[in-house]
């Protein structure tokens, strides 16, 4: 039998250090050389650890219940006050990424006619948060109560779904933005998937399901070149990170309309812009750069092909978002049990004609009356497609979608509302 004194030779070298042994080491063996020391020394540590456990999750609710934004009976006032519905035959709608370019928008659209509408939003720091909390105080102002949370907290979804009985979801929540996805690829599954598939089982569990619409991207067309993109295209070719978790969100979703009959409406937005935008897109930071008098990249595509995409208005995006509501049919599950088929849709809404980065850049130095300092470069290989171009016939038929705003108008409201917003106080345009 080795002593303890005697070395243990190692079995990977380098992975398994052991110290020369040293006096006092010899004494702590010691201790240990009795075996009913050694019992009560594994007591010991033990009760040690058990003690430590239980003070860390006390520690742990405790800060959860102080830091907890929502909560209380006049949080759930708010909540209930907000979903009240006011016209005939209207919805209660639960509106996720409401903070959000798009969120917001649908939020104000929905109210105005009517509709109860509880908005969730975590107003993280992808983008200028201050934009979002203005977003957020003019939906308050309008009557719509944004919930502070994440969508991957289940115990504030099964809160909101207790407090409201919600006939709709417009889940707009999720981490945008193609080209980040490369920096930070574990945002984009914590929020496009897992988050996704804890909203699924909060809708799931909820009695009565509730009818989703939900925010996919004309990013899952990804290498597809047969123009224009309509639905029954393929899209198993992703070109990037963000489109792989569209794409996915997309089959998850028909997973849970197959086994628990949730009525499942995926839309496939093309670029969409307009006033209250989202920063980190090109014609967003392209005005803030132009009137910064700072350069612009514009990235070109193979054989010095322009890129191009099918630039969509905001308020056409609104209108079918609405119609999606609208038409979407019941689900058919109750207690987290199918009790038959529920539709399950998906469509375009895009503006079906496609423009060149280059030509909107032209159009941005007209509104602007400042000319743009260009840095054309080749596209990197960055997750970017070269164009997109929306066949729309699918949702014209169902859900009467027409977009009307092409983007010399578009970007005229976007620049208008830009000037108001952040003025030509440039330096005030951060982010
Ligand atoms: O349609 C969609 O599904 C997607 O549309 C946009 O993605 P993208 O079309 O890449 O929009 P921008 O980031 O605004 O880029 C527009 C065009 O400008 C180009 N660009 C972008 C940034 C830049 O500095 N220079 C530049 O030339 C891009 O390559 C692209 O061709 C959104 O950012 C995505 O969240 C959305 O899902």
């Amino acid at each position: 039998m080795p002593s303890l004194d005697t070395d243990p030779i190692p079995s990977t070298p380098g992975k398994f250090k052991i110290e020369r042994t040293h006096p006092m080491n010899r004494q702590f063996y010691r201790c240990f050389s009795s075996s009913s020391t050694m019992f009560l020394w594994a007591l010991f540590l033990i009760a040690l650890t058990v003690s430590y456990l239980s003070f860390q999750s006390f520690v742990d609710s405790g800060s959860r219940y102080l830091s907890a934004s929502w909560g209380g009976i006049q949080w759930e006032k708010q909540v209930r006050n907000s979903a009240q519905i006011h016209r005939r035959g209207g919805m209660a709608v639960l509106v996720t990424g409401a903070g959000g370019f798009v969120g917001s928008h649908v939020s104000l659209a929905l109210k105005r006619r009517g509709d109860g509408v509880v908005g969730l939003d975590n107003f993280n720091n992808y983008y200028d948060p201050s934009l979002k909390k203005a977003r957020k105080s003019l939906l308050n102002d309008n009557g719509v109560f944004i919930v502070e949370g994440d969508v991957n907290d289940a115990k504030l979804l099964a809160k909101l779904f207790d407090v409201v009985v919600f006939t709709h979801v417009m889940h707009l929540a999720a981490q945008a933005g193609v080209r980040y996805a490369m920096e930070n690829p574990q945002s984009y599954v914590h929020s496009n998937i897992a988050g996704l598939v804890t909203l699924l089982e909060a809708c799931k569990s909820a009695d009565p399901q509730p009818a989703i619409v939900w925010a996919s991207s004309s990013s899952v067309y990804g290498l597809n070149e047969k123009v224009p993109f309509s639905e029954l295209d393929r899209t198993d070719q992703p070109a990037s990170l963000y489109a792989a978790t569209k794409k996915a969100g997309e089959e998850i979703t028909h997973t849970y309309n197959h086994i628990y009959g949730l009525s499942i409406t995926g839309l496939r937005f093309f670029t969409v812009y307009g006033p209250w935008g989202r920063p980190d897109m090109a014609y967003f930071s392209f005005t803030r750069s132009i009137l910064q008098g700072k350069a612009i990249t514009i990235y070109r595509g193979k054989n010095q092909v322009d890129l191009a995409r099918d630039f969509t208005f905001i308020d056409d995006i609104v209108k079918g978002c609405v119609g999606s509501l609208d038409t979407a049919g019941k689900s058919t599950g109750s207690g987290g049990k199918k009790r038959g088929p529920a539709p399950y849709r998906i469509f375009n809404l895009g503006n079906t004609s496609p423009v060149t980065v280059p030509t909107l850049v032209n159009i941005l130095e007209r509104h602007l009356k400042v000319k743009a300092k260009r840095n054309i470069v080749d596209m990197p290989g960055n997750g970017d497609v070269p164009f997109t171009h929306a066949n729309i016939s699918l949702a014209q038929r169902e859900l009467g979608y027409k977009p009307t705003t092409d983007l010399q108008t578009g970007l005229k409201k976007f620049v208008t509302w830009y000037l108001s917003y952040y003025g030509y106080d440039h330096e005030k345009s951060v982010n």
